[in-house]
């Protein structure tokens, strides 16, 4: 039977790519989006929130997706003119601002597509033979990164195509930390989880930006010293981020910090990790993200947050590398990420921050990413429970 032959010509379809890094899905949608209004990215990704959100819960939730999915929307004309292509990010809560593991995965995808109608300027993308990488320029929300992506040279048989043998990296967005050691006094009346540990009513914590502002938390400050990811203590470590992430938010001593120096729509809390240090040039970090949503990878946008920290507290130097891991790799050994300072820079405010001054730093992230699938979703008419899809929250014991 032609399943396809049998849709009608009104069911909406959506033309998808799966990639995963580390673990982590990237749900790309190559066709059938539709275009968005706005001059900006962040304009088009406001639109899309405000026009679009069922087709972004189509994709990410059941039964289609699930409660970690994660996608990328490309876009091909911003106002960036120097970018090669655009991108929107989006999980299970809405729209994202920067994502490292899924700028990994689109590198791999936009070397290796040769189709005009999903990437209009690919002919911009530079390969160099001598060092066989190709160089993409990704404008994400929060600006332009810099991918390098290793790349096959053409032969008889294929085009220009990716390597997947080794790494993607990027160059992100200047890093820096908003606010070091902060001493949270946790609310007594939410049922913070016995893991707080004793007698303890605050909890230390450091935030810091990447393209999405990350409160770094270690295992420690939450009352744990090993055995981070069983099932029991994900399920703690859950309960205890989502109870923090809300604090940070509703409370004007912490969110007074989450503020970006020059564009207020990238000036909210997107994530809680907790960290844990694995061995000397090793960290491990659990990350919940948008509507707790626990990153598979080890957090490309995290890691630029966490090694701006870690050169502000002059803990390490630029150049120097270190191994991120996450709730995946650290069990199956399935890859890690790298994360090197490798500028210091500084971000003058404007607007509201006009005059003020944030210290930063580039940093550089490489990992690796896998196909998964390629497909075409459809909606048929009539399917109001799939049209944007559903969420089955278990109760949590
Ligand atoms: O790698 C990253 O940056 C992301 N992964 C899921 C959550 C973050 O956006």
């Amino acid at each position: 039977m032609d399943v396809f032959a049998q849709l009608s010509s009104g069911d909406a379809v959506l033309k998808i790519v799966d990639m995963h890094t580390c673990g982590e899905p990237t749900r790309i949608v190559i066709q059938g989006f539709p275009s968005l209004s706005g001059v900006s990215l962040l304009q088009k990704r406001a639109s899309a929130k405000a026009h679009h959100d069922d087709i972004r819960q189509r994709l990410m939730l059941e039964p289609r997706g699930h409660h970690d999915m994660y996608g990328a929307i490309l876009v091909s004309e911003t106002e960036e003119k120097e970018a090669d292509i655009g991108v929107l990010f989006c999980h299970n809560e809405g729209f994202s601002t920067m994502c490292g593991h899924a700028t990994i995965a689109l590198g791999r995808f936009l070397i290796d597509t040769h189709d005009l109608n999903i990437f209009p300027n690919r002919d911009r993308v530079v390969f160099d033979p001598s060092s066989r990488t190709s160089l993409l320029k990704l404008h994400a929300p929060c600006g332009l990164v810099q991918v390098s992506i290793p790349t096959l040279p053409p032969s008889q048989n294929f085009p220009l195509r990716s390597d997947p043998s080794r790494p993607v990296s990027f160059e992100s967005v200047p890093s820096f930390v908003a606010v070091r050691d902060l001493v949270v006094t946790l609310p007594i009346n939410r049922q913070w989880p016995q893991l707080i540990s004793s007698q303890r009513d605050t909890v230390r914590i450091d935030i810091a930006y990447g393209g999405a502002f990350y409160a770094l938390v270690t295992a420690q400050e939450l009352g744990f010293s090993s055995g981070l990811c069983s099932p029991s203590t994900i399920a703690q470590f859950d309960h205890a981020t989502r109870l923090l992430k809300m604090h940070v938010q509703e409370t004007s001593e912490c969110s007074a910090f989450v503020v970006h120096p020059t564009e207020p729509d990238l000036g909210f809390l997107y994530s809680v990790i907790v960290v844990d240090q694995k061995g000397p040039t090793s960290e491990l970090g659990l990350c919940f993200f948008a509507d707790q949503e626990l990153d598979r990878s080890p957090t490309g946008s995290g890691v630029c947050a966490r090694v701006a920290l870690a050169i502000a507290k002059h803990e390490r130097d630029l150049f120097e590398n270190h191994e991120y891991h996450s709730v995946v790799s650290h069990k199956a050994g399935a890859g890690s990420f790298v994360g090197t300072a490798i500028e210091r820079t500084t971000l003058q405010g404007t607007g509201r921050h006009f005059g003020r001054q944030w210290d930063a730093v580039k940093v550089r992230v490489s990992g690796n990413a896998f196909y998964t699938s390629c497909s075409t979703m459809v909606l048929e008419r009539g399917d109001s429970l799939s049209a944007s899809g559903f969420t089955l929250s278990l109760p949590e014991n």
